[in-house]
């Protein structure tokens, strides 16, 4: 069974407005509500490549449960913790002449809250796949993704680990299956500017030295590089389209590594041609990709 823990879900309210204006009255041209947050997307992207998942997470208040009941409509599995107070939170996705994002805060999640997700946690064997992703709640301590690896590490299921910075960093050491910055985050993390696939790189070594085995580094319309477990580097461009909604792209991304290499017995070679291809489809369609949206654009890539 595949796990997606989402710590921080969202109802990803995307609209289009014509030449966004501060400091004044804009309407939207086009609007779309969307069941968001990085692990939910993931699970929403398997189950439409029909693998079976669980959602876990922390929801709040009638947003919570919109959340819950739109996830459900894609035919995915979920067992949130329902945290007693705030509300899940709304993350604005503006395409205009820039695109701008402007994610909420989220329901402050207590100690009782942490404590029901390792409980669930209890379960995972070495035949699970964990995905942890996305931000966390200011309230929570930025070890926390830290906390959740050690706790099922001992059951040796594959960890997949999509973050930034510091809650990145901290899981390395426990040597996550797979992670997965983009270039800037990637950047971020070494202080450095990486624009092409040969800057990156080597920054994805340092992150393998530093633990993680299989490491990902999405760059949007550049493509992707994959440096995999064995030392083997991967580049891919992106593969060509119209680009109608980016947001989900790279949770695609992940889903599509996970699932190929279920599809494959963990050939990366293909994970990463349907990775890429995932993350695309993503990007090329209003909603996230299809199976069919994908094996189209594998079809053209190989
Ligand atoms: N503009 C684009 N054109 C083509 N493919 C894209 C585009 N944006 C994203 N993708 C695909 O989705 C993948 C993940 O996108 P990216 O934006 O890097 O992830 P994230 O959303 O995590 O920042 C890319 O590696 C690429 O395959
Ligand atoms: O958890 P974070 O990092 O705050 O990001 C949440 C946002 O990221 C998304 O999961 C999209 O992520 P990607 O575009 O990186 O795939 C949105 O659905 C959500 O609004």
């Amino acid at each position: 069974m595949i796990y997606t823990v989402t710590f921080n879900p969202s109802l990803d309210y995307i609209i289009q407005v014509d030449h966004f204006t501060t400091g004044q009255i804009n309407k939207t041209t086009y609007e779309k509500i969307l069941p968001g947050g990085k692990g939910i997307n993931v699970a929403i992207v398997l189950a439409n490549f029909g693998h079976e998942s669980t959602a876990l997470g922390f929801m709040a208040g009638f947003t919570g449960k919109e959340i819950e009941h739109r996830l459900e409509n894609f035919g995915c599995s979920s067992s949130f913790i329902q945290v007693k107070e705030g509300l899940s939170r709304i993350n604005v996705k503006m395409k205009s002449d820039e695109e701008t994002e402007i994610n909420g805060m989220g329901p402050a999640i207590q100690q009782e809250d942490i404590d029901k997700l390792f409980d669930q946690l209890k379960v995972l064997t070495d035949q699970d796949v964990l995905v942890i992703s996305g931000s966390i709640p200011k309230t929570l301590p930025d070890t926390m993704y830290e906390q959740i690896i050690e706790y099922v590490q001992p059951n040796h299921c594959k960890v997949v680990v999509d973050a930034t910075n510091t809650l990145l960093m901290k899981v390395l050491r426990y040597h996550p299956f797979l992670i997965k910055p983009n270039n800037i985050e990637l950047g971020e993390i070494f202080d450095v500017t990486l624009n092409t696939q040969e800057e990156v790189l080597p920054y994805a070594h340092k992150l393998q030295e530093l633990g993680a085995r299989n490491i990902l580094v999405s760059m949007a319309g550049q493509g992707a590089v994959l440096l995999d477990e064995n030392g083997k580097e991967y580049r891919l461009p992106a593969p060509k389209g119209n680009v109608i909604n980016s947001v989900g792209a790279g949770d695609s991304m992940v889903a599509g590594f996970i699932s190929g290499c279920i599809e494959s017995n963990y050939d990366y070679e293909y994970a990463f041609l349907k990775g890429v291809c995932s993350g695309s489809a993503s990007a090329f369609s209003e909603n996230l990709c299809t199976k069919e949206e994908v094996e189209t654009l594998m079809n053209i890539m190989k």
